[in-house]
């Protein structure tokens, strides 16, 4: 397993690291390194055996300067203080690089959702609903799914923050289903940014996508579209992983199907078309052209860094390499593009499902994922640009450069109170 690092310790490493490349002052780039604000409160829900279970839950509001808060709502029994406030910078961070008008914010409750009935879940829900509700609002700060959570949980909140507000106010939470006001195409958006932006790279570095090799780390909603779509493209899916095991085809198998297997057992382990069972850490360090993290922070320390064999790694999870290992991942060429980047698409949909929820008028999918491309190849060539004109080592760095450059000068444009 790979070592653990402190997730807001990461963030902020690496936002120390792009300081050093932008002429930002010290005063400004401390307060980017840390949240507004943070809630912490406690979740008391009765079961349905009639007795009650506290359940801790967060909200980081990490900045505003560009806009509303935003970012997901994750369900984990791994859910911490540190790693919610590193979750909702990164989320400012990946606002600024694809230039979406909003913040940085993101939540979750310390739970294991398969130990809950679905009643108790949509009673945990609705409690945290409560909670959240004086803090967030279609221009204050706006909630998504994120692990462990989807469509159902973001109905839930839009139900019970419209009933107690006594409004309609669908842009308060994105991630809806479509007949609650979801937009197209936002449960693919993470795994679409994810290989539009690993495509850019392929062109940038003058590799051929058609025939590629790729892992997949993770077959949840990120890295089940993303294997899906990269399939689609011409490239082969050789392996990939869930927390319970990896499998493997030399020649390539049908991510769907894999998918489809996932559904009916419960994990992709098993599948038929599986030539070898493999495990999480033989997926990581594959020789293959593409690796797609997809699962949780840290998956890969400096260790198993040195074993990666991929030659392009395009980060669906938030936070899946610790500064140790990017660190040996430049050491070796490793072209990485950044989760602030990679996955971004979800959250650009879910910017144009607020849209769309504001403006009471729909588009069809084909316009969402016009405009997502749009987004992404411009937040690539910004990367790019900066990488370049600053002679830098780590796409990463660049990635933050732009970032943290935008979210700045917002900051300064607007002047200050006495
Ligand atoms: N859902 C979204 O719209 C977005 C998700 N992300 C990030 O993508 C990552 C995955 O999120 P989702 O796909 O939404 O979650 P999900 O809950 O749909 O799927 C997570 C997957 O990871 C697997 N997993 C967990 N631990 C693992 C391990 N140690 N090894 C291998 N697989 C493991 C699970 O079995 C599951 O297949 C997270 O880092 C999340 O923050 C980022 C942007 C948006
Ligand atoms: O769709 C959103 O607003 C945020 C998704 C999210 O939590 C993320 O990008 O990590």
């Amino acid at each position: 397993m790979a070592e653990d690092a402190n997730p807001f310790e990461s963030l902020q490493s690496q936002i120390d690291e792009a300081a050093t490349h932008i002429d930002v002052a010290d005063d400004v780039i401390e307060r980017l390194k840390y949240p507004e604000r943070v809630l912490e409160t406690n979740l008391t829900v009765e079961l349905d055996d009639g007795t009650l279970e506290r359940f801790k839950a967060f909200r980081s509001q990490f900045n505003g300067d560009r806009g509303p808060y935003k970012g997901g709502i994750r369900y984990h029994p791994q859910v911490s203080r540190d790693e919610v406030k590193a979750l909702s910078g990164w989320m400012t961070y990946k606002t600024a690089i694809v230039d979406i008008p909003l913040g940085g914010g993101k939540g979750g409750i310390v739970i294991d959702p398969d130990n809950y009935s679905e009643s108790e879940l949509e009673r945990v829900t609705r409690t945290f609903a409560t909670e959240l509700r004086p803090l967030i609002g279609e221009d204050r700060d706006v909630p998504a799914p994120d692990v462990n959570t989807g469509q159902r949980e973001m109905n839930w909140i839009k139900d019970t923050y419209e009933t107690l507000e006594n409004t309609t106010e669908p842009g308060v939470i994105t991630g809806k289903n479509l007949a609650s006001g979801g937009s197209e195409g936002r449960v693919e958006a993470t795994g679409r940014s994810t290989v539009l932006a690993a495509r850019e790279a392929f062109d940038y570095l003058d590799k051929d996508l058609e025939g590629a090799t790729v892992a997949v780390q993770g077959y949840g909603n990120a890295g089940w579209i993303a294997a899906k779509l990269i399939d689609e493209m011409g490239a082969t899916v050789v392996a990939a992983s869930d927390s319970s095991g990896g499998i493997y085809n030399p020649d390539g198998f049908d991510p769907v199907a894999a998918k489809d297997h996932k559904n009916e057992t419960g994990s992709i382990v098993g599948y038929e078309e599986s030539e070898e069972e493999i495990t999480n850490e033989d997926v990581l360090t594959m020789d293959v052209d593409l690796l797609i993290p997809a699962a949780l922070e840290n998956a890969i320390d400096a260790d198993l860094a040195e074993a990666v064999e991929a030659d392009v790694i395009s980060e669906a999870a938030n936070g899946p390499l610790t500064p140790a290992a990017d660190e040996v991942l430049e050491g070796k060429d490793v072209f990485v593009i950044p989760d602030i980047l990679a996955n971004a698409g979800g959250v650009t949909v879910s910017y144009f499902e607020w849209v769309q929820n504001r403006d009471r008028f729909y588009w069809s999918e084909e316009k969402v994922n016009e405009e997502l491309e749009g987004h992404i190849v411009n937040a690539f060539d910004a990367l790019v640009e900066t990488y370049e004109e600053h002679n830098l080592d780590n796409p990463r760095t660049a990635a933050y450069v732009v970032a943290i450059q935008r979210v700045a000068n917002s900051f300064e444009e607007s002047g200050s109170w006495p």
